[in-house]
């Protein structure tokens, strides 16, 4: 008798969590119809979570995830500039400030043309996820401005840039909300903006920002962070299944921030790239791509892939981006954008045998390609837990400037190697303990919920 009325309130339970996760899903469509980015980031997270309401009502009774999916704040705020023709130009900026409950708001701040409220709040709704992983006392953000650098001279991004500090830093502070870099702001536009915050403020509050010059109060290895975290996580997903990057191919899409110290370490590890692309398109090298000529190419002359060709003409270069997904491979590190692996390209990838995936970017898979990865016994590494080595790096520089010192760049690579392990076990952990082991998708979205959520429970309802 006492057994039943166990297995019925288990599965009342169950019931009572599928509802609460269905009411909340109906609630934010209806609250955000326009919102496809941002309704696609928390579909993907609901359907990990059912079994965590199962086992704990408390987050129901706390309203956890209504309040989850709220942002505390969203800033939106206009950014004119003048060319350097003497014309007005006027842009959206945005901050969205999405959770406070292990510390201050912290995510970058992406420049491109797509950016909008639904992009900005996939993006921060992500990170807090992320950041919980991490371990670190970090919230979440993310900010940025529809702006698009391509094609912009040295000085025109520089007063951009000053113009959308100059309203943006009446949002942030070292103990309020921690910008960095994303696509389009790398350290150059990092550091315009650290200064023109400091000239507002009349003062040099180094922790305001990350992703610095490490001549000028950065941390030596944020650079490389995101890259090497990410192929740091998929080595030990390939470990735990007997495999490596040695002797592996590998593709690696986009060849920004992310995308470069990807390759560099994948090639430390013994493995073969043979592509990498751009907005425009990809190359494709089946002797494996040389890294050099792309760093050059991207970080010193700022010029487009397409250029790679020209100096190493056994090289291909097509201008289709997504189609880099065709190109035969071990192990895809899709490092560029959201959503550049749909069910095609998915399909596409299998079929030609991968064996692993690891998520550089942030949400660069659609949900129907990760059930076919899944599906098909793809290996795979999700984002908010494989890209969060950038981040975790970043909450390395915030604790040295506090402290007003800095670490060498093997201590940072030590933190982050440990930081990725760590992040590893804690969603093999949830996985297992919630019923899907191997799941790491599930794991990742489990464990860094259970840490925000009790973080919620524990400051009140607000
Ligand atoms: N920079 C970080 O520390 C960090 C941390 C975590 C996650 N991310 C995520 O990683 C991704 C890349 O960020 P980044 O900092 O390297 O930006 P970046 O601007 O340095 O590089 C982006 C690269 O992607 C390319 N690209 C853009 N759209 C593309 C497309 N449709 N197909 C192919 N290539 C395309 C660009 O040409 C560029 O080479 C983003 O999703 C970002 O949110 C970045």
């Amino acid at each position: 008798m006492r057994q039943l009325t166990k297995i019925e309130s288990t599965q009342e339970n169950r019931s009572r969590a599928n509802d609460y996760v269905h009411e909340v899903y109906e609630l934010i469509k209806k609250r955000n119809p326009d919102e496809k980015e941002f309704l696609q980031a928390t579909r993907e997270i609901f359907d990990s979570l059912r079994p965590v309401f199962a086992k704990h009502p408390e987050y129901i009774r706390n309203g956890i995830l209504e309040r989850l999916t709220e942002p505390e704040r969203i800033i939106s705020f206009r950014v004119s500039w003048e060319d350097d023709q003497g014309k007005v130009h006027v842009n959206r900026g945005f901050r969205v400030q999405f959770n406070s409950d292990l510390g201050p708001y912290k995510g970058g701040i992406r420049f491109h043309p797509s950016v909008n409220t639904s992009i900005m709040k996939f993006l921060a709704f992500e990170q807090i996820f992320k950041n919980a992983l991490t371990g670190l006392p970090i919230g979440a953000g993310k900010g940025g401005s529809d702006f698009d650098p391509k094609g912009k001279s040295e000085r025109e991004i520089m007063r951009f840039t000053q113009s959308f500090m100059t309203e943006l830093s009446k949002h942030i502070g070292p103990d309020v909300d921690v910008p960095a870099g994303d696509i389009g702001v790398g350290r150059r536009e990092i550091g315009y903006m650290f200064g023109q915050y400091n000239r507002l403020k009349g003062g040099y509050e180094a922790g305001v920002l990350t992703g610095k010059d490490p001549n000028h109060g950065g941390s030596l290895g944020r650079k490389e962070a995101t890259g090497y975290g990410t192929v740091y996580f998929v080595e030990e997903m390939l470990n735990e299944n007997s495999l490596s990057f040695k002797d592996s191919k590998v593709i690696v899409s986009g060849s920004g921030n992310v995308s470069t110290y990807a390759i560099e370490k994948a090639l430390q590890l013994g493995a073969t790239v043979v592509a990498c692309s751009d907005s425009g398109g990809y190359i494709y090298d089946k002797n494996g791509i040389n890294l050099d000529t792309v760093k050059r190419l991207k970080e010193v002359e700022q010029k487009r892939i397409s250029e790679y060709v020209k100096e190493h003409p056994e090289a291909e270069y097509h201008e289709d981006c997504t189609a880099i997904w065709s190109i035969p491979c071990d192990i895809a590190l899709p490092c560029a954008t959201q959503n550049e692996i749909d069910e095609i390209a998915a399909h596409m990838l299998i079929g030609n045998g991968l064996k692993a995936l690891g998520e550089g970017a942030n949400m660069p898979c659609t949900i129907e390609a990760i059930t076919i990865f899944m599906e098909n016994g793809v290996l795979f590494a999700p984002a908010k837990a494989a890209n969060a080595g950038g981040v975790a790096v970043s909450a390395m520089e915030m604790s040295q400037n506090s402290m007003r010192l800095a670490w060498t760049e093997e201590e940072i690579d030590e933190r982050l190697k440990l930081v990725m392990k760590n992040i590893y076990e804690s969603c093999k952990t949830a996985a297992d303990n919630f019923g899907k082991p191997g799941n790491l998708v599930m794991g990742a979205n489990v464990a860094g919920f259970l840490k925000v959520a009790d973080a919620m429970v524990a400051h009140g309802i607000r």
